[in-house]
Parts: C-alpha cells; sequence; structure tokens
C-alpha cells in the first residue's frame, strides 16, 4: 500500500485538511504537496475532477491526486457546483445567501471529489464524499473559503463554528478521503514505487 502521495493543490487550507485527516487512523498517508494552478474545465464534477488530474499527472510526471470541491443548492438543481470558486470570489458570503432569496428552501450539499492518477496517461479514478446542508448568514471565523454560510445537518453550528477536529470527522473532503484510503489500502506493494 501507498504511505506517500503528490497532492496537487492551490489552495493552502484544502491541503491542511487533508494533512489532517490522511495523518489519522492504522494507516497514515504522508502527503508531498505541489502548489499548481491547473485550468479547470467546465462539466459535471467528475469530468472538472478527471481532466484536472490527468493535466497533474502530465505536469508532474508522476501518481498525484487531485480534489474539487463543489457546493451544490437544491433551489438551483446542484448549482454552483464546481463553479463555487468563481461564486465565491465575486458575490461573497452574503451574495450566496442572497441567491436563494424567493427559493422556499436553503438545502446545499458539499460535494468532494478526489482523483488518483496512477502516473501520466494512466485514467484518474474518482472518489466522492458528501455532506448535507443548509445555507445560512455567515457564522464562525471567514477562513475557509464559504465554510461560514454552510451549516451542516444535525449540528447547529457552522463548518466554520466547529474545531477542525470536528469538521474533520463529517465533511464531504473526509468521506471521500476514507473511499481514497481504503483503495490505496487495496493495491499491491509494487505499485509503491509509483508514489514514491
Ligand atoms: O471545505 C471547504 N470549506 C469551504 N470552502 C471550501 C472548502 N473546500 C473548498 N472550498 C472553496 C475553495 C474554492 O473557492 C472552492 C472550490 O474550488 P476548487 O477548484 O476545488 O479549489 P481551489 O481552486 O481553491 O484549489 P485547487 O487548486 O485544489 O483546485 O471552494
Ligand atoms: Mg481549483
Amino acid at each position: 500500500m501507498f504511505n506517500r502521495l503528490v497532492f496537487v493543490t492551490g489552495n493552502a487550507n484544502k491541503l491542511k485538511e487533508v494533512k489532517a485527516i490522511l495523518s489519522e487512523g492504522g494507516h497514515p498517508i504522508e502527503i508531498d504537496s505541489q502548489s499548481l494552478e491547473i485550468p479547470e474545465i467546465q462539466g459535471t464534477t467528475q469530468e472538472v475532477a478527471k481532466d484536472k488530474c490527468r493535466r497533474a499527472a502530465e505536469l508532474t510526471g508522476t501518481a498525484c491526486i487531485t480534489e474539487d470541491t463543489a457546493l451544490c443548492y437544491a433551489a438551483l438543481n446542484g448549482l454552483p457546483g464546481p463553479y463555487i470558486k468563481h461564486f465565491m470570489i465575486e458575490v461573497g458570503h452574503e451574495g450566496l445567501n442572497n441567491m436563494l432569496v424567493g427559493f422556499p428552501t436553503k438545502a446545499a450539499w458539499a460535494l468532494c471529489t478526489f482523483a488518483y492518477s496512477a502516473g501520466p496517461g494512466s485514467e484518474p479514478i474518482i472518489f466522492e464524499g458528501r455532506t448535507d446542508g443548509s445555507i445560512v448568514p455567515a457564522r464562525g471565523p471567514k477562513v475557509f473559503g464559504w465554510d461560514a454560510v454552510f451549516e451542516p445537518d444535525g449540528t447547529g453550528l457552522t463548518y466554520a463554528e466547529m474545531p477542525s477536529e470536528q469538521k474533520n470527522k463529517l465533511s464531504h473532503r473526509y468521506k471521500a478521503l476514507e473511499k481514497l484510503r481504503a483503495y490505496l489500502q487495496s493495491l499491491p506493494v509494487t505499485e509503491d514505487t509509483h508514489a514514491s
């Protein structure tokens, strides 16, 4: 199985959470990060994720993972989805709430899609994690993206209000990483060389 992995991302907060989550558990996995801004196509979350990972493997010349996070509004049939980054930048926390004025439901889900490629030319494999919740007026520190406006169901807290240990036990990212971890652990030992 793997105990090291290259994670290609331009987002320091993501990297921090991924490292924290993968360092826990029976078989900790260490992350070597590469900060690259990789162009993202339009399409389904899976298409966007696979394309990014293909490009990352070409650029790094090695086995790697990439991750795409979508924030999906039930009232908007899943949009902004993978385009949330641009919405977040342009309209901010208040705008992310105002977009739902006039809609009966504030329900939303956070969707994390990890993609793993065994190397350049190797078709990426997808691992998804979803956490359901709702969009609320911002509460908590505005440190990481839309954390302050997303309240996972049954918690009474936004992601931003939670201690990181709590978020990292129920988040979209955690759920996707559990699947990725199980996959990596099922690989034969010889595959290890691809990741080192
Ligand atoms: O747990 C999260 N809690 C709050 N906000 C989050 C979270 N995870 C991603 N985000 C934000 C970052 C970006 O505004 C957008 C996803 O866009 P996304 O393309 O996946 O991330 P990115 O461009 O920042 O980094 P990367 O280089 O890995 O593509 O949602
Ligand atoms: Mg991105």
